[in-house]
């Protein structure tokens, strides 16, 4: 097991990463300061209930703790108000307190709704991550908890810490193909915005990555918890250097929206996003060499997809970029790049640069 810290002082929380972790959970848990006099109450979505839900619950009744568990329909239109109160009715039920602890046991979309579920549930009660996607290496980390609106992503949330992140590297193995794709997006990111060596390390492993072959899916999970944290440590609430993190994001999202929560996946998403940025980049010159062959050479050979679907209108992307938590005082700001491995934050990004980019992107 490897162990990271993000350090936001009485805040820091450890990310224990390794195979087989979620038998140890009541160990691991017991350093987190969470005994068995603390009700602990897991949220999963069907899919990961049928394959992990009764061991996780087993594995915690015989340590003695009270465990309860809701769960909810898999894919991210679960990330929604109506969801949430269905979890708030079940965890009233069940009779969990402000000592009780919920436990997220599931991806992203888990992560994100019952990350916001304990941020907000009597105002507030302690969390802890336990991520099963690949794209959770990114998503379990860093405490930005929220759902969805109809309109916008992610658009009802907080920042809201867990106290730690058990992540049983295992449970890849039963990832569905498109879903362990989608992690990658958010893994290539994590190269594309701060380390040109985990890049070096997604082109010349790539057999071994998408086989999740030990040790190299490890050490990229690693690369890129180790930017999550780095990140988060010295920005936790997205004054300034955090928006990094949120490359691609800013049409991504939209698409994403657009695409109504779930014909592209976060990750795919993000891919056509990251190229759109790195399109825009170079139109307004914040980088001189192509970054946009790679860019797209790299996604392409981990099976992500690099043009918008013809079915999503150039304009409605533009609209719902409007919407993006980064702009201020009216105008778009987005992350783009400034060299391969490097990003920069740009204020005031011009609408017709963004719709002759789009027009592109649906083209190619
Ligand atoms: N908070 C953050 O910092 C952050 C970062 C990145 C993404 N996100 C959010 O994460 C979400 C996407 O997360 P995701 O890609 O993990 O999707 P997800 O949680 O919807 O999981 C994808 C699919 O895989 C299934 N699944 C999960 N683990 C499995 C396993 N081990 N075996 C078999 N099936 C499994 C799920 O049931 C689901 O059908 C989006 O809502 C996105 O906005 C948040
Ligand atoms: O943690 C962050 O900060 C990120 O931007 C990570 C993103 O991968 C993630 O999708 C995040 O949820 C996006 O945040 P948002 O503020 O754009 O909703
Ligand atoms: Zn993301």
């Amino acid at each position: 097991m490897e162990t990271l810290y993000v350090e936001l002082g009485e805040r820091s929380y450890p990310i224990h990463i390794g195979p087989g972790l979620l038998r140890r959970l009541p160990l691991l848990l017991a350093e987190c300061d969470i005994a068995p006099d603390h009700p602990l109450f897991i949220v999963t979505d069907e899919h990961v209930n049928q394959r992990y839900g009764s061991d996780v619950q087993q594995f915690l009744k015989d340590a003695g703790y009270k465990v309860g568990k809701s769960v909810v329909p898999p894919g991210d239109t679960s990330k929604s108000l109506h969801v949430l109160e269905h979890l708030v009715t079940d965890a009233l039920h069940f009779g969990l307190d402000r000592n009780g602890v919920v436990l997220a046991l599931g991806g992203g979309m888990i992560g994100d709704l019952a990350g916001f579920l304990s941020a907000s549930y009597m105002r507030g009660v302690r969390f802890v991550q336990l991520p099963t996607t690949l794209l959770a290496h990114d998503s379990s980390v860093g405490g930005k908890v929220a759902v969805n609106h109809p309109l916008a992503k992610n658009v009802i949330g907080a920042f809201h810490q867990p106290v730690g992140v058990i992540y049983d590297t295992t449970t890849l193995a039963t990832l569905p193909k498109r879903e362990l794709t989608s992690g990658f997006a958010e893994v290539i990111k994590h190269g594309l915005i701060r380390d040109v060596t985990l890049l070096e390390l997604l082109e010349e492993k790539r057999d071994q990555l998408v086989g999740l072959e030990s040790p190299y899916i490890d050490r990229a999970i690693l690369k890129g918890c180790r930017i999550k944290a780095e990140v988060v440590s010295r920005d936790e609430k997205e004054h300034g250097l955090r928006a990094v993190l949120n490359y691609g994001h800013t049409i991504g999202h939209a698409v994403e929206a657009l695409a109504d929560f779930g014909r592209l996946t976060h990750g795919e998403s993000i891919a056509i996003g990251m190229v759109g940025e790195a399109m825009i980049g170079e139109r307004l010159g914040t980088v001189k060499e192509d970054i946009v062959t790679p860019t797209k050479e790299l996604l392409r050979a981990y099976g992500l997809p690099t043009t918008l679907p013809p079915y999503l209108a150039e304009t409605d992307i533009l609209a719902r970029m409007y919407h993006d938590k980064k702009n201020r005082s009216g105008k778009l700001v987005m992350v783009l790049p400034t060299g391969w491995g490097q990003v920069d934050i740009f204020p005031n990004i011009p609408d017709d640069t963004v719709l002759d980019v789009l027009r592109q992107l649906k083209d190619e």
